[in-house]
């Protein structure tokens, strides 16, 4: 009998074909109060399931009783309850690096932005209020030749430190658990106390993932350590960032200006304070959201699951030693 796998994001034709080849497969694209009884009965048979978006806690997983690997199309892996996974020896794999170039540009897109008011300004264009030359009230920062710091240099980190000192000419500073050397040999980035990033840095950019650990480490203090001229840009998730205080400090003054692609709660609510605000640029967690990269990420996930459900160790495992402890002595899944 084949294998029962669930997919939950809507995938290309010639994924689903691929998998169908193999399981016996459920498709859902997305899901919602509509279809959620009938997901979580197509969970609840699954060995198999890949998707992205759906929070994962460990009520629902329980449900999911014979699940054994779990294929995520993201790099990042706050949705599941990593802890419950480990401990009934699910496999969960992720999506880094394919997407890691498209996500810096996407910051970049956003530090440029938010320094140039280039959303304020096209707005202003497009609804007839351009009458005038611009005067210095509507006039931008520079981006070029000033200090960026990055809150985490990983695979963005590095990709967008690339794009900061080898395109704009930028110093590049950073804070993170462990030293970038090939960022510092490249890049000459240095790495500082997470105080004296955010006191030093023109633009502070988060790439972090959310853990315990980094859940709301930008705070009200931390937006007081920076100066009044800087920028905060977000591209990782929205709750490593106290969101309430980003509010504030963008009203006080405290700091210029933020570039989100991430919030704490998405979509983001229409009636946050931050829409309102002609200093914030806010985009609809578009990091990845290109053609070529979301279809390479599809390909990646299908691929370790299929790896996974045939008995290969998947590529791209978010703890190998959940692999190690329940099939590699074994051979594989199958
Ligand atoms: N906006 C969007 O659409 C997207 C958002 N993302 C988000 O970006 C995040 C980063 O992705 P990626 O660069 O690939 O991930 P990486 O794991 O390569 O980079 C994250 C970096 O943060 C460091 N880090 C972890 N905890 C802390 C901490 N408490 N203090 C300082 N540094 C810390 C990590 O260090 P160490 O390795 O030592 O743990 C690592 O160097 C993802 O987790 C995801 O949430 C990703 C893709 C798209
Ligand atoms: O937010 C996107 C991701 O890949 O993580």
């Amino acid at each position: 009998m084949k294998k029962k796998v669930v997919v939950y994001k809507k995938l290309a034709p010639s994924l689903i074909a691929e998998l169908e080849s193999r399981f016996d497969v459920t498709a859902f694209d997305g899901v919602n109060d509509g279809n959620r009884a009938a997901f979580m009965a197509a969970l609840a048979e699954a060995e198999g399931m890949v998707g992205a978006s759906v929070k994962f806690d460990a009520a629902m997983l329980a449900k999911a009783g014979k699940l054994r690997i779990a294929s995520t199309i993201s790099v990042g892996f706050d949705t599941f309850d990593t802890a419950f996974l480990r401990q009934r020896g699910i496999v969960l794999t992720h999506t880094p690096g394919v997407l890691t170039e498209t996500v810096a540009d996407t910051v970049f897109a956003l530090i440029l932005a938010t320094a140039r008011r280039v959303v304020e300004l096209a707005e202003l264009v497009k609804a007839g209020r351009w009458e005038r030359s611009i005067g210095p009230d509507l006039f931008g920062t520079d981006v070029h030749d000033k200090t960026i710091g990055f809150l985490g240099m990983g695979r963005i980190g590095a990709a967008v430190a690339r794009r900061a000192r080898l395109g704009f000419g930028m110093k590049v500073i950073y804070h993170d658990l462990h030293a970038a050397p090939s960022v510092e040999a490249d890049f000459a980035a240095v790495r500082l106390p997470i105080e004296r990033v955010l006191a030093e840095a023109d633009f502070v950019c988060a790439l972090l993932p959310l853990l315990p650990s980094t859940e709301k480490l930008v705070d009200a203090a931390a937006f007081a350590r920076m100066k009044r001229s800087a920028f905060f840009i977000n591209g990782s998730r929205g709750r490593v960032v106290d969101e309430a205080a980003l509010i504030e400090a963008l009203r006080a003054g405290t700091i210029a200006g933020a570039g989100l692609d991430v919030f704490e709660k998405e979509p983001l609510p229409a009636a946050s304070p931050l829409l309102s605000m002609p200093n914030v640029v806010a985009l609809p967690h578009i990091g990845s959201a290109t053609h070529e990269t979301r279809a390479a990420m599809a390909e990646t996930a299908v691929a370790d699951l299929i790896a996974g459900l045939e008995g290969r160790k998947p590529a791209h495992l978010v703890d190998e030693s959940v692999w190690q402890a329940r099939y590699a002595d074994a051979g594989g899944m199958a």
